[in-house]
């Protein structure tokens, strides 16, 4: 008799927690030890091994081969800690997994769709391992969180993100697919190493490349016409143009653009909230001209607009440094997106002493209520800026929102410490909380710093088109996210409480999140006609949860 093939299929294997019956009647009799033991002991034998690993790294390798055993399991370890999972199977330890991704190596899970296989696309594609597919994200590996290019290392995004649709979006694990476009690495190092398991060749580029994205684009469309495919990680030169060309095209939308725009924003209304200001009132500097940082500025001036400012008012208002300086007009290196931003240099002469004016003369010229960054410039936020800033607002509102941790633009602790406490901080990659031993009228509790990550968002924007089977993600469906979200902030409730809900909430925050881009698409008519009721049903009905 054959082997059954049931024990080593992640996604039905109950492992141990087979019963003596179930043993019997599939042919399981002997290839089990004999104790019988239920999901709830296997979550804790489970975090058990997690705890004793000597790294994150190494915790990471235990959850990802375990996801690779047995889903069911896998998340239901996850949920049973969602605050110390999430740290482990996402940002910041990810970021290790991707780097070292050959040599950590264990089993192939996703496609893998490199150019040398350019002709087989069709056929690779139908190789995926599930037909049913509800999300796709994909990367390409060139710009992995703050660490640059990581060729097929970044296949570790990717599997991560669908973990986190599945966790926490309740997104059926059978129906998610990662996928990796290889089209090589600049990355010298992996180029140089021996055991890279890309394709060892230097990036292809320019119409090769569009071309590349373009077929994949068109095959995804056959296959898989109803999916959702989330764009992740790309460089700053493809992101933009890539969103720009397939987002009326289908069901897609770019997480570091729209994701974490709507993360900001979300913390920054219940940051404006304990303020007591409106958005349209402050100076907003944002540190870093990549995909992400004008993502975030776009969504900041839009709703400085839906604030009732004009155009011309939003704009004079939103301010975009990069490592050159302040975004100006008369600079000849801006993309499109970056040159929405840009100020005549006669509004700003004299602010530099040599050339543009950087972050310093800002803080110094200006009264800037909201300082963001997106830079991956560590430490760029240094305390004479934030001893400025606060010298000037009650409440300065400071993003380091930079990932991973290594890259944040400040440390929480610091700008706490250089304004007296008074500063609301979210971070990007995530921080421990501030202390409140000594001084304050809370002295007696730790806040926890809020991290602005886009996870907030993302399952929850893939549930709802799902339940709603929408068509397209629109931009009032990414700004009806970033408002649900802002309406859970803990802030809004406890001016000294967290501008973002706990990871132990996020699971529940997000079905409200999940209703509210919902109703934006249907109202958008980009989803079936559906009321309130009918679709917090399909939400429910919708949403995958592990178990035997
Ligand atoms: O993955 C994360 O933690 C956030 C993100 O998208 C990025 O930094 O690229
Ligand atoms: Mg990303």
């Amino acid at each position: 008799m054959e082997p059954s093939p049931l024990l080593n299929d992640p996604l039905r294997t109950k492992g141990t927690a087979f019963t003596e019956a179930q043993r019997r009647e599939h042919g399981l009799l002997g290839l089990l030890p004999h104790s019988v033991t239920t999901l709830d002991e296997q979550v804790r034998r489970s975090w058990n091994e997690v705890r004793r690993q000597a790294t994150d790294l190494d915790r990471y390798v235990y959850l990802r081969s375990l996801q690779d055993r047995n889903e069911n399991l896998f998340y239901s370890v996850l949920a049973a800690d969602v605050p110390t999972a999430l740290p482990l199977v996402y940002t910041p330890t990810v970021a290790e997994g991707c780097r070292r991704f050959s040599e950590l190596w264990r089993r192939p899970r996703g496609l893998y769709l490199s150019w040398p296989d350019r002709e087989h696309l069709r056929e690779m594609l139908r190789n995926r391992p599930h037909s049913d597919v509800d999300v796709i994200v994909v990367t390409d590996g060139q710009r992995i969180l703050g660490i640059g290019d990581q060729g097929v290392g970044g296949m570790g995004i990717p599997v991560g993100k669908l973990s986190l649709y599945t966790l926490i979006g309740g997104i059926d694990p059978a129906r998610t697919l990662p996928i990796l476009l290889d089209v090589g690495t600049d990355n010298a190092d992996l180029l140089d190493d021996e055991f890279y398991l890309g394709w060892r060749h230097r990036r292809i580029d320019d119409e090769a490349y569009v071309a590349f994205v373009e077929d994949i684009v068109a095959a995804v469309e056959d296959e898989m016409p109803d999916v959702l495919l989330q764009w992740e990680d790309f460089a700053t030169p493809h992101a933009a143009p890539i969103l720009e060309r397939y987002r009326d095209r289908l069901l897609t939308f770019n997480d570091d653009i729209q994701g974490t725009a709507a993360v900001a924003l979300g913390a920054l209304q219940g940051a404006a909230a304990v303020a007591g200001t409106r958005l349209r009132d402050q100076q907003v500097v944002m540190l870093g001209a990549g995909s992400a940082g004008i993502g975030v500025m776009d969504m900041v001036r839009q709703e400085m607009i839906d604030e009732g400012a004009s155009d011309d008012e939003a704009r004079a208002h939103c301010w975009v440094v990069d490592v050159r300086g302040l975004l100006t007009t008369d600079r000849d290196d801006l993309s499109d997106d970056q040159r929405a931003f840009a100020h005549d240099p006669s509004d700003v002469s004299g602010w530099g002493v040599d050339g543009l004016p950087g972050l310093g003369d800002l803080v110094e010229h200006l009264d800037v209520g909201v300082l963001l960054g997106l830079s991956t410039a560590q430490g760029a936020f240094t305390e004479e800026i934030i001893r400025t800033m606060a010298a000037k607002v009650d409440r300065p509102i400071v993003f380091p929102l930079s990932n991973p941790t290594s890259n944040a633009e400040a440390r929480p602790a610091d700008v706490d410490d250089w304004t007296d406490g008074k500063a609301l901080i979210a971070t990007g990659s995530p921080f421990p909380p501030l202390s409140r031993d000594q001084k304050g009228e809370h002295a007696d509790r730790d806040i926890p710093v809020a991290q602005c990550n886009n996870v907030y968002i993302f399952p929850a924007v893939g549930l709802a088109v799902t339940a709603a089977r929408a068509t397209r993600v629109t931009d009032a469906m990414m700004r009806a996210a970033a408002r649900a979200l802002g309406d859970a902030s803990p802030a809004l409730a406890d001016s000294h409480a967290p501008l973002l809900p706990a990871w132990a909430d996020v699971r529940d925050v997000a079905d409200g999140i999940a209703l509210a881009v919902a109703a934006q698409a249907v109202a958008d008519g980009v989803a079936p006609k559906a009321d309130d009721d009918e679709l917090r049903a399909a939400i429910r009905r919708t949403r995958w949860s592990p178990g035997y």
